[in-house]
């Protein structure tokens, strides 16, 4: 929705909370409801959020702080803060230029994006509408459904190759959606104008149009729809001997498995031969009752530490809570809800100034830590309060 310079200057946030109840007024109830929302219960969304409140910090003072670097190295690329941004479908839903905001906002400060494959914005037009940058800062990542059709999973892959994204991001998480109450009652509509992006015609498919499972009230409805729309279902059948090294045949780019939530599945990765691993619940909208990511974090960063590098994403609202995956053992963290109360704000400049707030909010909290570098923040500076009694238990 437009606003006026005056309503921005009015408004001037100070934390992404504020972000947040902004994006509220502005975006549409439904939308709001769709990016807000989880599956089920919701017991994971609110899980990822509340988990950070009962970390406490074990600062340590008489450190030299006076030069606070917040930059890190992933995949071999530099990035200026510890935090990306997490792929999130339909970003034109809320204002402005959708994916081409986001991604120019990342760009300026020194990160990078993931591309939904179900975007707003094809992933050509996301890639053209970025600057030249230093070749040692990161390109775009594009977020892959893996439909059931071979071809038009191909066709996609081979798209982002040679439009210069550099990492694949296999969503693992997603064989059928949760089960979103909130979607099944209000079914989201794109306006019109408004399309899946990468799909290049509605005909050729390209997105997955698994959504429309969530209308089967039956298991024979389910097959129907399944059966129907069978080449742009994400299939339900890929095991880790047939995907990864299919995906390798496909592609150069790296190979990133986003929605890992244990060990176990943490160590295949590695077996796998996977670049990277995010740690994810897919912010709560999919299988509810699963732990919040943070504490699913530090499971996995202890099975793959100094093997691959560990991604992170849900509930991060504050740049403490970067500190907090950090210290747990994440290389990087992802936002995703967050930016879109960027997006809504203000466009590319409200993405840009939510970026902003986590990155003086981290830089912030490593100065009263006494940290001056992220390789320096480690798990013993976190703690918990004990159950019993006073005091502080480390972790
Ligand atoms: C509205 C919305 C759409 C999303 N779309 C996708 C998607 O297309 N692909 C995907 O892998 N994850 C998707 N996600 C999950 C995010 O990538 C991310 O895992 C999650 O939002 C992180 O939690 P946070 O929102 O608390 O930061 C979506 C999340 C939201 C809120
Ligand atoms: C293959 C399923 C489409 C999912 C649409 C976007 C998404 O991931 C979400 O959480 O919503």
């Amino acid at each position: 929705m437009p606003h006026s310079d005056k309503d921005t200057e009015m408004l001037d946030p100070i934390t992404v909370s504020d972000v947040k109840d902004i994006a509220k007024k502005r975006l549409d109830p439904a939308v709001w409801d769709y990016y807000t929302t989880g599956a089920d219960e919701e017991q994971s969304v609110n899980r990822n959020e509340l988990i950070f409140k009962k970390l406490l910090f074990r600062p340590q003072v008489l450190r030299d702080v006076t030069s606070i670097d917040t930059s890190t190295t992933i995949l071999g690329k530099h990035y200026d803060i510890p935090i990306a941004i997490a792929p999130s479908a339909y970003q034109k839903l809320a204002g402005g230029n959708g994916e081409t905001d986001v991604a120019r906002a990342a760009y300026a400060l020194g990160t990078n994006i993931t591309l939904s494959s179900n975007a707003t914005t094809s992933l050509e037009d996301v890639a053209t509408a970025l600057p030249e940058r230093d070749e040692h800062y990161p390109k775009p990542w594009f977020q892959l459904y893996f439909l059931h059709s071979r071809n038009l999973t191909a066709d996609l892959i081979s798209r982002a190759e040679s439009s210069g994204y550099e990492a694949l991001v296999l969503t693992v998480d997603t064989v059928v959606l949760g089960n979103r109450i909130h979607e099944r009652k209000k079914p989201l509509q794109l306006p019109k104008g408004m399309a899946m992006s990468n799909s290049k015609s509605r005909s050729a498919g390209g997105v997955s149009k698994a959504a429309l499972l969530l209308e089967a009230k039956t298991a024979a409805d389910f097959k129907r729809i399944y059966d129907e729309h069978r080449d742009t279902m994400v299939d339900m059948g890929l095991t880790w001997d047939e995907v990864i090294p299919w995906l390798r045949s496909q592609t150069k780019m790296k190979i990133i498995l986003k929605g890992i939530m244990t060990e176990e599945d943490a160590k295949r990765a590695v077996e796998a031969g996977v670049d990277a691993i995010i740690v994810s619940n897919h912010g709560g909208r999919q299988l509810d009752g699963v732990p919040s990511t943070l504490e699913a974090l530090p499971e996995i960063a202890d099975a793959v530490r100094g093997k691959i590098p560990v991604i992170f994403d849900g509930g991060i609202n504050r740049g403490s809570d970067v500190f907090k995956a950090l210290a747990l053992g994440a290389d990087l963290c992802l936002i995703g809800r967050t930016a879109l109360w960027g997006l809504a704000w203000d466009g590319q400049k409200g993405v840009e100034g939510v970026l902003n707030i986590l990155e003086r909010e981290f830089s912030r909290t490593m100065a009263l830590m006494g940290v001056a570098r992220i390789r320096d923040i480690s798990r013993s500076m976190l703690g918990r309060a004990k159950k019993t009694g006073f005091g502080v238990a480390k972790l």
